[in-house]
């Protein structure tokens, strides 16, 4: 039988910007985009799992905030499950350490700018509401194009 590993992926927040990250590798998904994060180890609580891979990935001190209802198949077994989280103040800033070659903040109208990997665009779609409705007045985070169609 095989069990579900749950990959956590952070929505990292710097005021209602959204880091998103560049995979450098493997190849399928090199120069596509995602959030920052990885596989939870066995006996790892999933918000530690996120403190980690920030620290490894990014070199950053951060903490979770609070779970992104929802939970997002991933290639077999795999399950993507995602916090917000924002930097603690003494934090250095993201730098690409590991897995990625290039981060981007993204403001609520930039979210759809960059090309996520497929399965991440419904568990950014949910980030974006949550942003959007966080919002009192401004901008406005919008969907992908091809939100309405996938809606069939
Ligand atoms: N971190 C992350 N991984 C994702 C996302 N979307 C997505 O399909 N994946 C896939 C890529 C990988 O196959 C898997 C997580 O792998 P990873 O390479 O980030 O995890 P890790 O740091 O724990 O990796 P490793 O120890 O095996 O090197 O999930 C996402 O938004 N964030």
């Amino acid at each position: 039988m095989t069990e579900r590993i749950v990959v956590v992926g952070a929505a990292l927040l710097d005021g209602d910007r959204l880091l998103a990250a560049r995979r450098s590798a493997p190849p399928e998904l090199a120069g596509r985009w995602e959030l920052p994060g990885g596989k939870v180890e066995p006996g790892e609580r999933p918000e530690e799992a996120l403190v980690r891979e920030l620290r490894e990935e990014l070199g950053v001190d951060a903490r979770t905030v609070e779970r992104v209802p929802g939970e997002w198949p991933l290639r077999p077994p795999y399950a993507l499950q995602v916090w917000t989280a924002r930097l603690e103040p003494a934090s250095a800033a993201p730098a690409p350490l590991q897995d990625h070659d290039g981060l981007r903040w993204l403001t609520p109208g930039e979210i759809w700018d960059v090309d996520w990997l497929d399965q991440d665009i419904p568990a950014v779609r949910e980030v974006a509401t949550r942003l959007r409705a966080g919002e009192r007045a401004g901008a406005d985070a919008g969907e992908p194009p091809q939100a309405a169609a996938d809606r069939d």
